[in-house]
């Protein structure tokens, strides 16, 4: 569904048709060396996904625990369904996470597993059918979900900005993109008519994009997918956001260039200080990137905790199988076949408790009819009544 663009609103960048069009690419220039993008590993060399973790000991929990003592948002008890002919989809429920301050947070899943929708519905931007029906989220002393549409448009773009996939048709493809990030600037940051233009040129150069004088003028047919999102994150950096969601940002991106986007955007969102809600299919981009993940299964966090707890110690067995599906750095949740079953239909009436059930070997009669969520070590979250 992510491929679905989200409702227009003048406070999100703009989100218009694709921009079509030839596709004249100016990002690299005959010549030109391509920037920052890394080589791809060598096939058959990729590592083991333990070993794609940053070095060093286990963060103490107690760091995490601080981090969440006053999150930077903090989601409890999220339910969103959807209106359909077909019955009403319980998309998301009890869904609860919380970003701490500065902190990166993968939230993990198959297609279908509700990533998205907990996104829109944190921006306030669910499809007309959908429906927030229970729960609440913190950002900074308002609830996002009973908010009025006045506060949060206040708040999108300044205090949350969101990257989705697919910058092409994020960007306005009628307006060159210096003048984009402009815009955003002289909407959200405060910046005047007059010093935004230089403004933007300097975000542009913050993105490592060369000659940014010459690339602000440019239309993003004349860029590439890569240089796109590049943009695309200037703009959602532009005016400092406290918190920053990303929504599948390197989907359709050259894997050579996957790399830097994550390493700008991670890099860029902790040297400003800014908290981050990274969705991914990607495993390996999650442990990498990422302080903690959060994994959903059929609009239910499974399982919440440190990557490296989490890499090491699976403790829910949907996790466990994710990671055995995904055995190399650089293999990802697309290549999920060996996980048996499927995602249960969400618009049945008589859901089981637990949504895994069907797919689970180690099932309990128990799991029909209730889900015991507890923190089975300090930081470390899940949701099974069966756990490992
Ligand atoms: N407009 C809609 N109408 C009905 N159901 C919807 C709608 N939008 C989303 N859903 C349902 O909500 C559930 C969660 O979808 P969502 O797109 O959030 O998954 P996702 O994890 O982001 O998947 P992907 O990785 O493919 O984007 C799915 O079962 C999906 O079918």
């Amino acid at each position: 569904m992510s491929e679905r663009p989200p409702r227009a609103d003048p406070a999100v960048p703009p989100q218009l048709t694709p921009a079509g069009g030839p596709a004249a690419d100016l990002a690299v220039e005959p010549g030109e060396a391509p920037p920052l993008d890394t080589a791809p590993t060598p096939p058959g060399t990729a590592p083991n996904l333990l070993d794609s973790l940053p070095p060093g000991p286990i963060p103490p929990a107690a760091a995490f625990s601080a981090a969440q003592a006053e999150p930077c948002l903090a989601v409890r008890d999220l339910a969103v369904s959807f209106r359909t002919r077909g019955g009403t989809v319980k998309a998301l429920e009890q869904v609860g996470f919380t970003v701490g301050r500065g902190e990166i947070v993968a939230l993990v899943g198959e297609s279908g597993s509700g990533k998205s929708v907990t996104a829109y519905a944190l921006m306030g931007i669910l499809d007309a059918a959908g429906e927030v029906t229970a729960g609440t989220a913190q950002f900074g002393g308002t609830d996002l979900l009973h908010a009025p549409e006045r506060t949060l448009r206040g708040i999108r773009g300044r205090d949350i900005s969101m990257i989705f996939q697919n910058p092409r048709t994020a960007l306005n493809p009628i307006r060159p993109v210096g003048k984009q990030i402009a815009d955003v600037l002289i909407r959200h940051g405060g910046a005047g008519r007059r010093e935004a233009p230089a403004a933007a040129i300097e975000m542009l150069r913050r993105v490592r994009i060369t000659d940014p004088e010459r690339r602000a003028r440019a239309y993003p047919y004349e860029m590439s997918g890569g240089m796109c999102q590049r943009v695309m994150i200037a703009i959602a950096l532009a005016c400092r956001p406290k918190l920053l969601i990303a929504d599948e940002p390197t989907t359709g991106i050259d894997v050579t260039t996957q790399a830097v986007i994550m390493d700008l955007l991670t890099g860029l969102a902790r040297e400003s200080g800014v908290s981050a809600l990274v969705i991914t299919h990607d495993l390996a981009l999650a442990s990498e990137y990422c302080d903690r993940v959060v994994v959903m299964h059929a609009g239910h966090v499974v399982e919440d905790a440190p990557v490296r707890d989490l890499f090491a110690h699976p403790r829910h067995p949907y996790t466990a199988r994710l990671l055995a599906a995904t055995p190399t750095g650089h293999a990802s949740l697309a290549d999920l076949a060996s996980i048996p079953g499927s995602l249960p239909d969400l618009r049945r009436p008589d859901l089981p408790a637990c949504r895994y059930i069907g797919r689970c070997d180690r099932a309990l009669d128990s799991c029909q009819v209730s889900l015991q969520r507890r923190e089975i070590a300090p930081s470390h979250l899940v949701a099974c009544n069966n756990p490992l």
